[in-house]
């Protein structure tokens, strides 16, 4: 369905002054009804919201899955002019604006993948001077080159860059794990534009990498928000696989007995996810296995039918995980031969 916008303020009027422009609560809570059918707002997701359309740099430490995305989608909704998303992963940006544009949200992502008229659309609209994106996903490879660069800096020029938000924040950090150096890049943007409020966001960031964020990022005075990681609905258990007759077999009943669940089996080879995906499939289990022994079509679509549900479970090596696959929100994980080795 697409939805008419619900402006908050008119597209009017200096940067400065639109940025000085109050949002109540109530107004932002009735964006997120609107496009996006939450009752509430969850956690700190409000005072991130506040903080960005106020004008003041944030940091914003959240749980996987804790509604990150809401901190910079709803300002996005609150004003005309871009809000650009620094993004990692090209299917985390496909994901996020194939699920914005359903909801009727003008969102678009600029990467290798997409056709030349894809693209050129996107520039069209960029360089129209009343662009109707509102949220533009890119990576940090992009904003390093010197064209993109060109093009955001006519758009600030013009008061129409009202954010800049980098989702996995931590990859700018060399003490994480997750280093990117095309990230280092993004330290840029700070001095490039001035006024224009930066939101860091992350679910892995301990203090050494949460100050080398807000360090390297150049945030002004952030307001810092921390959300509590205590994920009631996820929990541990144990076995041990030397005193299990048998260890497919009590996989396999552990399946069964756990209702309708969505589930990942970690194995440390290739052939362990064959071999244990063709016995829960001959056991009634909808499975299916996942490493790079695999095709890219065939990974394709053992991942769409496992986001689909029609697949239940993916037996797989950490492939998986390697592919981006580990920021969908799981209601069950089962790790076998790594826990219960
Ligand atoms: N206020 C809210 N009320 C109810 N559901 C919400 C709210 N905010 C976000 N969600 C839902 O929570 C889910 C996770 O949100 P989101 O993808 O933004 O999380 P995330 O923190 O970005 O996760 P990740 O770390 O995987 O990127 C989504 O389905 C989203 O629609």
């Amino acid at each position: 369905m697409k939805k008419s916008p619900l402006p908050l303020q008119s597209a009017g009027g200096s940067d400065k002054k639109r940025r000085q422009q109050p949002h109540g609560k109530e107004a932002l809570v009735k964006l997120l009804r609107w496009h996006f059918g939450h009752a509430e707002f969850r956690g700190k997701q409000l005072e991130a919201i506040e903080a960005v359309l106020s004008g003041r740099d944030c940091f914003c430490l959240m749980p996987t899955g804790g509604g990150k995305s809401m901190c910079y989608q709803i300002p996005a909704m609150a004003r005309p002019g871009i809000v650009l998303v620094v993004c990692p992963l090209i299917a985390l940006m496909e994901n996020q604006v194939t699920a914005l544009k359903e909801k009727g949200i003008a969102a678009e992502y600029l990467s290798s993948t997409q056709t030349s008229h894809a693209k050129n659309k996107i520039h069209e609209d960029l360089d129209s001077g009343k662009p109707t994106l509102r949220l533009l996903y890119v990576t940090p490879e992009l904003i390093a080159t010197a064209g993109f660069m060109s093009k955001l800096t006519k758009i600030y020029s013009r008061g129409l860059l009202n954010l800049v938000a980098i989702d996995e924040a931590h990859c700018i950090s060399t003490w994480g794990h997750d280093f990117r150096p095309s990230y280092r890049k993004l330290s840029s943007l700070r001095n490039h534009f001035p006024g224009i409020p930066i939101l860091a966001l992350t679910a892995t960031a301990v203090p050494k990498v949460q100050n080398d964020v807000i360090e390297s990022l150049g945030l002004q005075r952030p307001l810092v928000l921390k959300s509590s990681f205590n994920r009631p609905n996820i929990y541990y258990e144990v076995r041990y696989k030397d005193i299990l007759n048998d260890v497919y077999a009590d996989l396999c009943n552990l399946l069964k007995t756990s209702g309708n669940v969505c589930g990942i089996i970690y194995c440390l080879e290739r052939s362990a996810c064959d071999d244990l995906s063709a016995y829960l499939s001959n056991n009634g289990i909808s499975c299916a296995a996942y490493h790079a022994g695999l095709n890219d079509k065939l990974r394709s679509s053992v991942l769409d039918d496992w986001i689909s549900s029609k697949t239940q479970v993916v037996v797989a090596t950490v492939a998986f995980g390697y592919d981006g696959l580990t920021n969908y929100f799981f209601s069950q994980l089962f790790i076998h031969d790594t826990a219960i080795a």
